[in-house]
């Protein structure tokens, strides 16, 4: 018998990693950097909010870790040129990793991410979308997918299912076998074909998520048509001058590389607000403030987390919150590090002055 082995591809996988706002991907994150899989991996970071607070909690090991920080992924050409850059940087040493993965923010519409990957020639020649992993909260995904205020228009959430390769329903400890069935059944209705895993803390067999070779281009170069994104394989091919100004309409300059999105936001009504403190806190002052505050207004915050220095201990305190679900704890000692408070709330009616008085009301005196 005359068999055929194709060559295994030469391209280094990138999975994208994304799921709503505290879904769980840091944690599945930091599962993945610190379990034996046989993988070297580089991780590319885009975090909503101006005051970067994930870098401090992705565990520390020998992979590569790139934060971008200037806006969302999804949105601004500027940040997927950013995006392009980091990869050139990293495929310049490409013999130290074998598979790149991009957490996106919370609110992040995955496909314009992975288009980005098909609009530069020289990235797209060396390498290829392993897959979409969708992290999905088993507790409080239903109130973001059947969102009242989006009233059914561009909602993340719902994008990010639809977008799925592989659909992970993580934080099953909060959530009881007939929710979980349900929630798998609405799930399917919005994606057919996407593999659906359970999990608590981002524990799943990774050979399922990573080197799957899962993804679906006719998917994304479908929505890339709907975003307006020019995925022509050809544009480097003419000799045009690239050009990376996006405000360009030169006839002759290739805007390939930086394409024209049409206006694609957000749900205007969530906003990010930081707030950094030298000072250290009243442990306890700042635990009973976090509980009360976000048990009354949880339903409109979606995600709070933080670093905190608290007073009279050697430690730095993470502050990890989903809607109403508070949890603050110490974590390792700070070291050589200097010692600073930072906060970052994202969500709907956030009153910025109240909860900036309300947090230097905890100081430690
Ligand atoms: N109970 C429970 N909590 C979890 C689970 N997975 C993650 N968490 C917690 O959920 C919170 C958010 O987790 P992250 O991994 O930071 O979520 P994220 O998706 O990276 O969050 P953003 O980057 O802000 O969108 C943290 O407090 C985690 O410890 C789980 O399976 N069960």
């Amino acid at each position: 018998m005359n068999t055929h082995i194709e060559p295994a591809s030469q391209k280094l996988p990138i999975t994208i990693l994304t799921g709503f706002l505290g879904s769980g991907k840091t944690t599945l994150l930091n599962y993945i950097l610190t379990e034996r899989h046989g993988h070297r991996i580089a991780v590319i970071e885009n975090e909503f909010g101006e005051v970067d607070v994930d870098s401090d909690l992705v565990l520390a090991s020998d992979e590569e870790i790139f934060q971008m920080q200037n806006g969302c992924i999804c949105c601004f050409v500027d940040v997927r040129n950013d995006l392009i850059d980091v990869m050139k940087k990293l495929l310049s040493h490409k013999d130290k990793f074998d598979h790149i993965i991009v957490e996106t923010s919370g609110l992040a519409d995955p496909t314009p991410v992975a288009t980005a990957f098909f609009v530069d020639r020289s990235v797209a020649d060396e390498v290829e979308l392993d897959a979409i992993v969708t992290l999905v909260d088993a507790m409080h995904i239903d109130q973001h997918l059947y969102d009242p205020v989006l009233d059914g228009s561009d909602n993340q959430a719902v994008n990010q299912i639809v977008a799925a390769d592989r659909i992970i329903v993580n934080k099953i400890d909060l959530a009881g076998e007939e929710a979980l069935g349900s929630l798998e059944a609405s799930l399917r209705k919005l994606n057919q074909t996407a593999p659906i895993l359970r999990c608590s803390y981002g524990v799943v067999d990774l050979s399922n998520i990573l080197g799957v070779n899962g993804f679906r281009p006719s998917y994304v170069r479908e929505r890339a048509e709907i975003l307006d994104i020019d995925m022509d394989d050809d544009h480097d091919a003419h000799g045009h001058d690239e050009c990376h100004d996006a405000a360009c309409d030169h006839p002759d300059h290739d805007h390939g590389h930086a394409s024209v999105l049409r206006p694609h936001s957000h749900d205007a009504t969530v906003k990010s607000h930081s707030f950094v403190y030298p000072h250290s806190f009243d442990g306890e002052k700042l635990a009973t403030f976090l509980k009360d505050y976000l048990g009354e207004r949880g339903d409109d915050i979606f995600r709070t987390k933080g670093i905190v220095s608290v007073a009279n201990d050697e430690r730095f305190f993470v502050l990890q919150a989903v809607h109403k679900l508070v949890d603050f704890r110490p974590d390792h000692s700070w070291g050589e590090d200097t010692r600073k408070s930072k906060f970052v709330f994202i969500g709907r009616n956030l009153d910025r002055d109240g909860i900036d008085r309300n947090l230097r009301a905890c100081l430690a005196a």
